[in-house]
């Protein structure tokens, strides 16, 4: 629920011609894309995004920063690009990332080479824990999503002797206005004007602003106590979400809404406006979650007033290292709604396990 819908900048249909360029910059988008995706040891695929936003965050932040000992936990590193063959991309990231810096003017006073930009890609190879500052970083979080042209976000966090203090979503595909049950998944599909930035600090509640600029606005999760009218998230990709699972426990709650399917955590920064009212997340058996892909988000849902807990209800510990130690899954909600989506959750599970 966006609290003050008096804000008509927010509701504006965006002008033809920006809509024009919009789509005429995800023309551009697609096109470099294709030549530019690789895909890493895990199958995953990774871009010249990814290594080029990795590279930027980290350098303007220890530029930013110079007095604090900087530990940064990021995605990427520079291992597949330092190979041989990975000397046309390392070029191709240096020139966007130099583009990219351009456009900032403090950044400007000297172009960086391809080893300052290798360099600060590996800034981000902290490991986390329970002592000291860390921040946390996904560069490109959903590079499917990003790829297909749909939701994708950066995420950026800081861990303060383990906890989360600080968390900034940018979700640039992200309608400004509403994006649940009623509208397309497709940013394509939206005439809303679109880019989201969403940040939170510990006790401070969260705020979410357009990506050009707007003056931010406070948001909350939202109120419904009733299941029958709340709409839930879960993963675009049956790969990273078991999607019977989630059916299973909405049904079981009395959801009535069919599941809205988002990439990345753009999830956590709609269900922070009150887009959705709840979020389930139960990736295939083996898989480790990891702290960029929760932290930013976490904060963003917390300070707006919503629970995230693993499955069986536990906090999550950003303290562990690069993992998460979890039991199952990752839900969301509201006060509210939290203990009946516990007891949907446990009762699901068991039903699932005991029909294997
Ligand atoms: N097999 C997988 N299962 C669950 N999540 C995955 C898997 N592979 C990658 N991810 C990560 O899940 C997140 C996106 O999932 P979703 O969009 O479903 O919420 C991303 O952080 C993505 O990483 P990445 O940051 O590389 O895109
Ligand atoms: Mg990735
Ligand atoms: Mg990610
Ligand atoms: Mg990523």
């Amino acid at each position: 629920m966006v609290s003050n819908v008096s804000d008509k900048s927010y509701v504006d249909e965006e002008p033809l011609t920006e809509r024009k360029t919009r789509e005429e910059k995800k023309k551009v988008q697609k096109a470099l894309l294709q030549s530019d995706v690789h895909s890493k040891s895990d199958k995953s695929p990774v871009t010249v995004a990814d290594y080029g936003s990795q590279a930027i965050v980290s350098y303007v932040l220890e530029k930013e920063l110079p007095t604090e000992s900087f530990l940064l936990v990021a995605e990427e590193d520079s291992g597949d690009l330092r190979k041989e063959n990975g000397q046309e991309t390392v070029q191709r990231i240096t020139e966007l990332v130099n583009d990219t810096l351009v456009v900032e003017e403090c950044y400007t006073a000297a172009a960086l080479s391809t080893e300052d930009v290798l360099r600060a890609i590996d800034s981000g190879k902290s490991e986390g824990g329970s002592s000291g500052r860390h921040w946390v970083l996904d560069p490109i979080d959903g590079t499917k999503g990003f790829l297909r042209g749909d939701q994708y976000a950066i995420a950026l966090a800081l861990l303060d002797e383990g906890k989360v203090v600080l968390g900034v979503l940018a979700c640039p595909n992200l309608p400004l206005t509403s994006f649940g049950a009623n509208k397309q998944h497709s940013s394509e599909s939206s005439n809303d004007k679109i880019g989201c930035l969403f940040f939170a600090k510990v006790g401070e509640g969260t705020y979410m602003q357009s990506l050009d600029g707007s003056s931010p606005i406070k948001v909350h999760i939202s109120a419904i106590e009733n299941p029958e009218e709340a709409s839930f998230f879960e993963s675009f990709e049956a790969a990273h979400s078991l999607h019977d699972l989630s059916s299973a426990i909405a049904k079981k709650l009395g959801v009535k809404a069919p599941p809205v399917r988002i990439d990345s955590q753009a999830k956590y920064g709609a269900l922070s406006r009150g887009d959705g009212a709840i979020y389930l997340r139960f990736p295939h058996k083996g898989y480790r979650e990891k702290i960029w892909d929760h932290a930013a988000g976490s904060i963003v849902v917390t300070e707006a007033g919503g629970v995230v807990t693993d499955a069986a209800g536990n906090p999550l510990d950003f303290s562990k290292g690069k993992y998460l130690d979890l039991d199952t899954g990752i839900i969301v909600t509201n006060q509210k709604l939290m203990p009946s989506l516990l007891k949907a959750v446990r009762e699901s599970i068991q039903e699932k396990v005991s029909s294997l």
